[in-house]
């Protein structure tokens, strides 16, 4: 290895170049499967991604995907899953986003079998669907609790088949590379239209210039940006930050999900995520005074479908079409108010979150057939045994619905040749997003920004990138080296305190101000951040130049939180509680303008008169106003 790599003063020639068509920054499943479109497509096309290949959050997911195969309840169907959708999102989802999803879920499970992927099956040899809160039937294809790890794998085992088919070029991956443990750090723009992007690899410190016309973010998340989170080490918000310095816009970041049960103790494992399945499969939540109590929360707008007692909510498990769901599995946000509530009555657990138990109502056959990886994941970190003894949960950073923001139909962003999907971009979940609806959204959305972008860069010149605007990314990538600053880590401990102080569950107009101040604060301090030491192996410095992408985030959440005063979903005012329906008809949108971040109300497009007739104007009126659900009415009339 040259020594180069451990200068932190190189010079320009220090840069390695690469062209393609389709530039896929993230290997999780939306990068990978809009990877295998555009390469389907004939184009040439990269994946980077940041950590090691076949370890992105999506491998993580455990409760599995949903999609409306009607293979357990045969009443599922395309209509029903929008339904729950836009009642999860409280009705703030970008509707078409919603409805592809819906009518597009079950095509993309099924083609992921014809991949090579094996799903659980049901008795009768279909795939088997399992239950997860929000979704009125069995909705998630499942391979026992380790769903991602076969959507991955699968995804990656189709990537090598691609990578097999070009004998033409000599090389087999020639036209389809996937790159590692490589970040990219900016995004090369002109006159509005994306053209390369610039990053380091993570091993070496050795930087990269990837020239490419068309390009999907597939970064995932933004979870870091808080101390206790389900999220793994490389989810800073970094394709959320690309996308505002690149021009486009982010929409509704004030939501973002907190899981209602990640594990609280020993403090070493606290955010790591208890899925949901627990709970689908018949685990129930208790506070310390051992009552079960979600069915003192359960909200007006729900009560029409959620048990109000025990003896009910158990027969649902066996005969759900007679009897109403258990309240344990209203959508997350209401959980995760539920049990925060819980824990500040001092009816808490030991740790401070509340049981979760299965062990009392299912066998341990059943528990380590369905959910081996919990039983490992408590046994090994927590010493306790899940069969026999109730686990101890509370409220996690997950996921964020907020994202870039994009046409539903072709993943674009506002900038041109710039398209996202997964967890990076927004709109499909609108306030919350239910479990499992990750998963096919990667999948269905990942396939059209791939196939999108393959179609813009068929038409689009290959573009040329200049010495000095590589430069500029070099000098912006090598600037902690040169500063006088804070440790990074100190400066991502300062701000993740600042979000889960001020910015966390339930927020408070003073608070959120407060955050903002303090935030502001912190810019300075981020500006000059310092990185010791060489380019190579130095996780100091990769966090160091993170460290801007989180903030930007946070302070797009704490202004988007602030500006929004009701309470709907993943964003709860204590000071504005319950929801506006004239809220309801607004998307808040960031964007950069002279370096700051500003924001804009923008109007929710309403749904078309055939998916409003797929509601009750009974259910529309309490989130609508009287003359959006009435003008409905004399449509259908
Ligand atoms: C523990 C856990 C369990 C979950 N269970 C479920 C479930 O059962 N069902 C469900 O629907 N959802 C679930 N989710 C949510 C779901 O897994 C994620 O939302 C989804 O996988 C995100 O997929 P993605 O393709 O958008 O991004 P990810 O899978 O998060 O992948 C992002 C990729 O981008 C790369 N990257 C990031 N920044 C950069 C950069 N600057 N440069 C280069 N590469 C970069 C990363 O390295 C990674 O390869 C779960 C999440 C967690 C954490």
């Amino acid at each position: 290895m040259s020594d180069h790599r451990n200068d932190a003063n190189p010079g320009a020639a220090d840069v390695e170049h690469l062209a393609c068509d389709v530039l896929v920054i993230g290997a999780g499943g939306a990068g990978l499967r809009a990877a295998v479109e555009a390469r389907l497509a004939g184009k040439s096309v990269i994946v980077i991604s940041k950590s090691l290949f076949g370890k992105a959050h999506t491998v993580m997911a455990e409760g599995g995907a949903a999609a409306a195969m009607g293979n357990v309840n045969a009443n599922d169907n395309w209509q029903v899953h929008f339904r729950d959708t836009m009642r999860g999102g409280k009705f703030l989802n970008n509707y078409r986003m919603a409805e592809i999803h819906a009518q597009e879920a079950p095509d993309r499970i099924w083609e992921l079998e014809t991949y090579g992927a094996l799903f659980d099956r049901t008795a009768d040899g279909r795939i088997s669907q399992r239950n997860f809160g929000g979704h009125e039937y069995p909705r998630l294809a499942h391979v026992g609790d380790r769903t991602g790890l076969e959507l991955i794998r699968t995804l990656q085992q189709k990537l090598v088949s691609l990578q097999q088919d070009d004998e033409e070029a000599g090389e087999p991956a020639a036209k389809l590379q996937v790159i590692d443990e490589t970040t990219i750090t900016e995004l090369f723009v002109e006159q509005g239209a994306v053209k390369g992007a610039f990053g380091y690899r993570r091993g070496t410190g050795a930087f990269m210039a990837i020239s490419a016309p068309a390009i999907v973010l597939a970064t995932g998340g933004i979870g870091r940006s808080f101390k206790v989170t389900s999220n793994s080490w490389e989810y800073t918000g970094d394709g959320h930050a690309l996308a505002l310095r690149a021009g486009a816009s982010l929409i509704n970041m004030e939501f973002i999900q907190f899981h209602p049960t990640g594990m609280v103790w020993p403090p070493s494992v606290r955010g790591i995520l208890v899925t949901e399945s627990v709970r689908g499969d018949g685990g129930v939540l208790k506070n310390a005074e051992g009552k079960r109590f979600m069915f003192d929360y359960i909200p007006e707008v729900f009560k029409a479908q959620y048990a109000d007692n025990p003896e009910e909510a158990d027969r649902w498990y066996t005969d759900p079409d007679a009897n109403r769901r258990p309240p344990e599995l209203l959508p997350r946000d209401e959980v995760a108010r539920a049990i925060n509530s819980e824990v500040k009555a001092g009816r808490g657990s030991e740790h401070g979150g509340v049981y979760l138990d299965i062990a009392s109502r299912r066998s341990a056959e059943y528990i380590t057939e369905r959910l081996p990886s919990m039983y490992h994941q408590f046994k090994e970190l927590a010493d306790v045994d899940i069969t026999a003894e109730p686990m101890e949960v509370g409220p996690t950073c997950h996921y964020i619905m907020g994202g870039v923001e994009v046409d539903a139909e072709t993943a674009a962003s506002k900038v041109t040749g710039l398209y996202a999907a997964g967890e990076v971009s927004g709109g499909m979940h609108g306030s919350n997003r239910l479990g499992g609806n990750s998963l096919s959204d990667l999948l269905v959305f990942g396939k059209r920004a791939g196939e999108f972008a393959a179609e813009h860069a068929a038409v689009t010149e290959p573009p040329k990138l200049g010495d000095d605007e590589i430069a500029a990314a070099q000098a912006d990538a090598l600037r902690p080296f040169a500063n006088d600053g804070e440790n990074p880590y100190a400066l991502q401990a300062a701000m993740q305190e600042v979000n889960g102080r001020l910015v966390g569950i339930i927020r408070r107009a003073g608070e959120l101000e407060e955050a903002l101040t303090e935030l502001a604060a912190l810019k300075p301090r981020i500006d000059n951040v310092t990185a010791a030491g060489g380019r190579a192996y130095n996780p100091g410095w990769h966090l160091a130049l993170d460290l801007r992408n989180m903030y930007l985030c946070s302070v797009a959440t704490a202004m988007a939180a602030l500006e929004r005063d009701e309470s709907r979903g993943g964003h709860t005012r204590e000071d504005a509680p319950g929801m506006d329906p004239q809220w309801r008809r607004v998307n808040l949108v960031a964007s950069l303008d002279g370096g700051e971040l500003a924001l804009a109300r923008q109007d929710v497009p309403s749904m078309t008169p055939e998916l409003l007739g797929l509601f009750e104007t009974s259910e529309l009126s309490k989130y609508m106003t009287p003359e959006e659900y009435r003008s409905t009415e004399a449509e259908d009339a």
